[in-house]
């Protein structure tokens, strides 16, 4: 199977602070990882770095078979779909649904003089139906619910066809009707042969669709494990990464975490 993101040593230092610290890390073709970590435990650095938004302080990254620092990273960024709160910031006001999505193809965020054909808006609207948005197409972006917003930016994330597909917290901030649809509509896209290799970033075990087949775990910079979701999450690795005693369950294909009781 093809690698698709490799990283050796990699450190991000910001003055005094190791926002990464030593991370090792492979994802190949078809694997859907989940990245788990308490509140700055450098999530969102790892997924800027694996973006070619980021460059490493130490070690080294090599994403799509180009190394980080011998490449063109804007040849680069078009094969790589990006969701997150900090791409949905720069949305400009008046942006439609459907030029969010199709601008995509540049890899830029705000529509200017560029060329469509039919047939990037018949597959921007083919992707928007396929996550239960194609009543939003017309929109202005600003004027979506959180839940709204998360769908479309995930139809925007798929536009270029990417070959790896990266989700910050998409399931942030929904309510639990909305998360629930969400991560069904995850779990059918993890279960897809062709979809990218996919990496998710989130906060809860809740949230991991069915399908992941591989999870790290970080804290403070540092993996603190990282291969087959069933291996990587157990009470043991839970307690260590969150600091406090902690149980997990799987029922029907869903994870569960929950404080033990003294
Ligand atoms: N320029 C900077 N200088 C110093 N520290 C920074 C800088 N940028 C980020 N940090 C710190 O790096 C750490 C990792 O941040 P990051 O956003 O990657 O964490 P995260 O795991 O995504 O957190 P969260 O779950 O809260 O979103 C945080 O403690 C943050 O305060």
């Amino acid at each position: 199977m093809g690698e698709v993101l490799r990283l050796e040593g990699v450190v991000i230092r910001r003055g005094q602070a190791r926002l990464l610290d030593g991370v090792d890390w492979t994802v190949n073709e078809g694997e859907r990882w989940v990245v788990i970590g308490p509140n700055g435990a450098g999530k969102t650095t790892l997924l800027q770095v694996a973006a070619t938004t980021l460059y490493p302080t130490e070690g080294s990254v090599h994403v799509l078979g180009e190394k980080l620092g011998e490449t063109d990273v804007f040849e680069l960024r078009p094969r790589i779909g990006f969701a997150s709160a900090a791409v949905a910031e720069k949305v400009p006001a008046n942006e439609t649904v459907i030029d969010l999505v199709l601008t995509a193809s540049y890899a830029i965020i705000g529509r200017w003089q560029e060329e469509y054909d039919s047939s990037d808006v018949a597959r921007a609207v083919e992707l928007l139906e396929a996550l239960g948005a194609s009543e939003l197409v017309r929109r202005r972006f600003n004027t979506l619910s959180e839940g709204e917003r998360k769908r479309v930016q995930i139809a925007r994330a798929l536009m270029p066809d990417p070959e790896l597909l990266m989700l910050d917290e998409p399931a942030a901030g929904l309510d639990l009707g909305a998360r629930e649809d969400l991560v069904t509509r995850l779990s059918r896209l993890a279960d897809e042969i062709t979809a990218p290799a996919m990496v998710l970033v989130t906060h809860h075990l809740e949230e991991v669709p069915p399908g992941f087949t591989h999870a790290m775990l970080l804290r403070r910079g540092q993996v603190v494990a990282a291969g087959k979701v069933d291996e990587v999450f157990t009470g043991q690795n839970l307690t260590a990464c969150f600091g406090l005693p902690l149980s997990v369950e799987k029922t029907n294909g869903r994870w569960s975490a929950r404080a033990l009781q003294a």
